[in-house]
């Protein structure tokens, strides 16, 4: 690994005002972060949210408590910073894709928890459609396999399962969003007026919006049983959508985006042929296919990146994977194998390999490249030589092949070969793990100055949007290098290990049995 800077990410040297400001809402926490001019971070806040597990593979969040953690982190950030809202020029939104809600435009109260996008509760429905419909169908329109993972079916197994919903959503009465329309709706004014809205991000990823058009296709919600009555309006990634009430009463709310897009923006893959891969709870590798929507053939998502105002939509390729940081939680929470997330480095540092060992965590099924609702977890090659610090070593390595497979799948779908990956998020500060990475994927990885891409994207977005900043040329100039990690692995040990992970692969298939 190699520094190219002393100064860590988040440190606060930073310019006079004014300021931008970005509240992502992620599936563990939610956090609003001030950047200045230079795109430097200036102040921090950020408060977890329970996580609600009703039965196994189901996964909820409290939608009002968010919406509490959201105003206190932005009154938080302000306050850390020593600024006022004068001092904002513009808001962005960043958030958990995919996380579906359903809440009374009345009262503003939702009507159930949230269904967060690790839930599998739908995969029988996805199965269900898969027949009835095609998967095909949906795929060809929305560039989304039928997986439990998306909103759309989310939104029909609320209004299928949970009493009157369904009448209620007919008379009108009903709102649906994702986290970004949730935020933006109750920041503009709520029931007073809020903005019923989302972005072109976000809306790819219900598996509603017709990837070409860039609207609600009517037939597909048909398909699906989802009144298009309950569905926001479709914008843009970075216009004003309208003025904050509350805390930041008068700061224009300017860019929403999903946060693994917003992390392709903050990490200025501006180009076609630009990746970037974001490891957090899960993980996601982006890459910029330019103004063309590149249709996959080997399990990953088509998917828009990003659009400013009235240019053209840039698309991605997407390869999510559904467990990487989660799993350390799982060692840490779970197993007690660990007293921290960073301790897995200090344990898998303690031996020289994995002992034989290799853990698939297929806990909410395989996202990609497979999209098997019917994977479940296993730990393969187990013998009584293999201990907690193989096991720890096992968990890193799962991350990075998982990775493998993504870039490989990518260089196939679009013919582009990685020269090297950009990485960000809360696993990156895992050195062991970034050089792991590096060898199996036998290339660079580079880690920028300011990790916290996510909002930092979405700051982008909407300072471009009120005009703070003035193009992504001068965005591009701030992204700096902070650390990189170069391959130095034997290529046949390389070879051997793969097959060995792949072979693991397959031991996860087929676990769920489609009557359960
Ligand atoms: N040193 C570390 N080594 C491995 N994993 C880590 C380390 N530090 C944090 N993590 C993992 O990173 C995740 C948090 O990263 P973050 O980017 O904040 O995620 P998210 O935005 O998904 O909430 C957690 O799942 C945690 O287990
Ligand atoms: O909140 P994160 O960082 O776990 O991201 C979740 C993804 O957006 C799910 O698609």
């Amino acid at each position: 690994m190699s520094d190219t800077d002393n100064q860590s990410p988040g440190a606060s040297s930073h310019g006079e005002g004014p300021f931008i400001a970005a509240i992502d809402q992620g599936t563990t926490s939610s956090r609003c972060i001030v950047f200045d001019k230079d795109g430097r971070i200036v102040s921090v806040d950020q408060k977890e949210h329970e996580q609600i597990f009703p039965k196994p593979g189901w996964v909820e969040h409290d939608a009002s408590e968010i919406w509490t953690n959201v105003q206190e982190v932005v009154i938080g950030a302000l306050d850390k910073a020593g600024i006022t809202k004068a001092d904002v020029k513009a808001l962005g939104i960043t958030n958990q894709r995919e996380t579906t809600l359903l809440w009374d435009k009345a009262t503003g109260e939702p009507v159930h928890n949230a269904l967060v996008w690790q839930d599998t509760r739908t995969d029988a429905l996805c199965r269900e459609l898969g027949r009835n419909v095609g998967q095909d169908r949906f795929r060809r329109e929305t560039g989304l396999p039928l997986a439990s993972y998306f909103a759309g079916p989310k939104i029909r197994w609320l209004l299928d399962n949970v009493d009157g919903l369904r009448e209620r959503a007919d008379r009108g009465e009903l709102l649906f969003g994702t986290m970004d329309s949730w935020v933006i709706w109750n920041l503009t004014g709520g029931p007073d007026g809020g903005r019923h809205v989302t972005d072109v991000t976000n809306a790819s990823r219900t598996m509603l919006m017709n990837l070409r058009t860039m609207a609600w296709d009517e037939k597909i919600c048909e398909s699906m049983g989802v009144p298009m009555s309950v569905l926001p309006e479709i914008r843009s990634s970075a216009e004003v959508y309208g003025e904050a009430k509350g805390a930041l009463a008068g700061v224009p709310v300017a860019s929403a985006l999903g946060d693994q897009q917003a992390a392709l923006f903050g990490q200025t893959c501006y180009s076609e042929g630009e990746a970037k891969s974001t490891y957090g709870t899960g993980t996601f590798l982006l890459l910029n296919t330019g103004h063309e929507a590149v249709n996959s053939y080997n399990g990953l998502l088509t998917t828009v990146g990003y659009q400013i105002g009235d240019d053209r939509p840039v698309y991605a390729l997407e390869g999510a994977i559904a467990v990487t940081g989660s799993l350390v939680q799982w060692m840490r929470d779970q197993m007690g194998l660990i007293n921290s997330a960073a301790e897995i480095e200090t344990l898998a540092s303690s031996v020289d390999d994995n002992g034989g060992a290799y853990f698939v965590p297929a806990f909410s099924g395989l996202f990609a490249p497979y999209w098997r609702d019917d994977a479940r977890g296993v730990i393969a090659g187990l013998t009584r030589y293999v201990t907690k610090a193989h096991l720890a070593r096992a968990v890193l390595e799962a991350t990075a092949w998982q990775t493998r497979e993504i870039v490989d799948a990518m260089q196939k779908d679009s013919g582009v070969e990685l020269t090297a990956l950009k990485v960000d998020g809360g696993m990156t500060s895992n050195n062991l793990l970034m050089q792991t990475m590096s060898d199996f994927l036998d290339a660079p990885v580079v880690r920028p100055m300011v990790a916290e891409t996510t909002c930092l994207g979405a700051a982008y977005a909407a300072g471009l949007a009120v005009g703070f900043w003035s193009d992504t040329d001068e965005l591009r100039a701030n992204w700096k290098r902070a650390a990189e990690w170069t391959p130095s692995m034997d290529a046949a040990d390389r070879d051997r290990e793969y097959k060995n992970w792949l072979k693991a692969v397959q031991r996860t298939m087929g676990w769920i049995e489609e009557e359960n």
